[in-house]
């Protein structure tokens, strides 16, 4: 591999242990950080607004909760895991007048630090422990004794040694049982944009809404549009997450892998690489972070417009249905946060 991967036995638990870290959020990173640091031993305090309703989430984990200012202040670590909206405003007012020389700041994700939203002074070590999962599944396979893999990158070294403090905060959460991957700031936050906009969340939705239309609007009953553009979806996905497309490819029928290989490329043709390329130079340019920072200062109309929309869309009201006669999928969340 290209990429330097480390593990447990590359990273020292003893110096994070060794300092106060201060979780501010508590949502579903946060929740998982703040939990497994605490069971790797780690001094945890939590950073919540007073109105939060993650509160009493955190209080009945029996954490320790406090303002994000005082939190920051008590810390030697303070991990951000607000929403990225959200940090820009909460860094400005409750971290920065708490950041002395030697602490250390640490992100999810990169958006703010990437796009300039958050200027830390260049006595603090500025790093990232980014899992790549939700932070219930990174909760989960910490409590089952594994992990999930993360990326792990250093904006600014003031202490000479962050990337090995960002190491020991990966292995208190279970991420270098998985394995950590070095990056950088620049390359986890354009990937991530890249691949929750044009594959994972926005083109896997478009596409499956789209396909629903298609079968819908010719006349197909729409219970059988949704079994078939959505709920075997995730069958397929787990085939390939198994074992790659490949795998997938196996294990379809002949008839399905034969309208795969001739009609995929009709559907993901290359206007749409196109588009993806347009999507990528958007993110890279900051015109994306410009748009969502502005969206996000006016009151996220469109936001709100366009996600009242998806919930409308038919393919929400057919699968609601069915998923009540399947009782192993429409699952209540139970986690703790
Ligand atoms: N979701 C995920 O799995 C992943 C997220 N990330 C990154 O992790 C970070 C956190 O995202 P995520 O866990 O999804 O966020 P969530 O929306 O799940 O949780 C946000 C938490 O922050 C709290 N909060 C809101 N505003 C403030 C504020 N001003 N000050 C302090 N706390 C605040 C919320 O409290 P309240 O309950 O009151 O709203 C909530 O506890 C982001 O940078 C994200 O990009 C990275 C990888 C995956
Ligand atoms: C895919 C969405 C994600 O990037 C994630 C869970 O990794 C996010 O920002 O929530
Ligand atoms: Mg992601
Ligand atoms: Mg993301």
């Amino acid at each position: 591999m290209s990429v330097e991967v480390f593990y447990d036995d590359d990273a020292d638990l003893g110096l994070i242990q060794g300092r106060k870290v201060a979780v501010i959020g508590y949502g579903s990173q946060g929740h998982a950080h703040a939990l497994s640091l605490r069971d790797s031993g780690v001094d945890v305090v939590i950073g919540l607004p007073a109105g939060s309703k993650s509160r009493p989430k955190a209080e009945e984990q029996g954490l320790r909760v406090l303002t994000p200012a005082e939190a920051a202040a008590e810390a030697d670590v303070i991990m951000i895991l607000a929403p990225d909206t959200a940090q820009r405003g909460l860094y400005a007012e409750a971290i920065a007048p708490n950041l002395a020389a030697g602490k250390a700041l640490f992100f999810g994700h990169g958006f703010n630090i990437r796009y300039g939203l958050i200027k830390p002074p260049a006595d603090v070590d500025v790093a990232m422990v980014a899992p790549k999962g939700p932070g219930h599944l990174v909760r989960r396979q910490y409590v089952d004794g594994k992990g999930v893999p993360c990326l792990v990158a250093v904006e600014q070294d003031a202490s000479g040694n962050a990337f090995g403090l960002a190491l020991a905060y990966a292995k208190a959460i279970g991420g270098t049982r998985a394995g950590a991957i070095r990056t950088t700031f620049t390359e986890e936050t354009e990937t991530d944009l890249f691949g929750e906009q044009a594959v994972l969340c926005g083109g896997a939705a478009a596409l499956v809404q789209t396909g629903f239309e298609v079968l819908t609007e010719a006349g197909y009953a729409p219970e059988v549009a949704y079994f078939e553009c959505l709920h075997e979806l995730k069958l397929i996905v787990d085939l390939m997450y198994e074992g790659g497309i490949a795998r997938m490819r196996y294990s379809i029928s002949d008839t399905a892998e034969y309208g795969d290989l001739s009609r995929g490329p009709r559907v993901i043709d290359s206007r749409v690489k196109e588009e993806m390329r347009k999507i990528l130079g958007e993110i890279q340019s900051g015109e994306f972070a410009r748009e969502w920072v502005a969206e996000d200062e006016a009151g996220r109309p469109n936001f709100a417009k366009w996600r009242a929309e998806g919930a409308a869309h038919p393919i929400e009201e057919t699968g609601q249905k069915l998923r009540a006669m399947m009782s192993w999928v429409d699952r209540p969340i139970t986690e703790t946060a």
